[in-house]
């Protein structure tokens, strides 16, 4: 979800693991030239969707990435069907209030910028939160711990998930 540390972490992980680090939403960005949010304000969010699923499409198959999505990449089937094909996703997991509190001020974030933006992130949770749980195979749960700490536990959660469940 936004404001769950895709970029953050998955950064941070990459450097940890020594792979190189894929943000869809900056490669968007990069290619169009333009932030996300005038995206959103001349294509709509379905022209951002298309772009989102032609990106993740073309990095999801590459090896030795960690690639962070952004939070509503797994809406559409397709995507959720190419993430947990090709990945092994992690749902970065994160209370209400605080995902609220990290991204509130945030005015780069299209899908928040409402009258009631608590209403919306609490709406847009209850749709995607199933979703999430269907596409990852690790969830965990960031809480308010520092980012080194988040990354130390990942990557022994990757290498245990790695050796339960991948053959080479
Ligand atoms: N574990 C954490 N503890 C405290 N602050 C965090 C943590 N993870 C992220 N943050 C902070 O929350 C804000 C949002 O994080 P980030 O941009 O990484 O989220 P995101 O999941 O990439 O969101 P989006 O989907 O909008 O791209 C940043 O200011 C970041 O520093
Ligand atoms: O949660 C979402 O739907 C979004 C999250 C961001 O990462 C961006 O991909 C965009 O702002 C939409
Ligand atoms: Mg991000």
């Amino acid at each position: 979800m936004m404001g769950a540390g895709k970029t953050t972490i998955g950064r941070a992980l990459a450097r940890a693991l020594g792979r190189e680090f894929i943000d869809l939403d900056l490669v968007i960005e990069a290619r169009c030239g333009v932030p996300i949010s005038h995206i959103f304000e001349v294509e709509g969010e379905e022209g951002f969707r298309k772009r989102e699923t032609a990106m993740l499409n073309e990095y999801a198959t590459q090896n030795n990435l960690v690639l962070a999505t952004g939070g509503g990449a797994v809406l559409a089937p397709e995507n959720r069907h190419t993430l947990k094909k090709h990945g092994i996703v992690i749902y970065l997991r994160a209370r209400e209030d605080e995902l609220y509190r990290r991204i509130a001020k945030d005015r780069h974030r299209p899908l928040i910028q409402t009258q009631n933006p608590r209403a919306r992130l609490n709406e847009l949770l209850t749709l995607r939160t199933p979703l999430y749980n269907e596409v990852a195979h690790l969830t965990f749960d960031t809480g308010s711990m520092p980012i080194a700490q988040a990354v130390q536990s990942l990557v022994h959660l990757l290498q245990t998930y790695s050796h339960d469940h991948c053959s080479s």
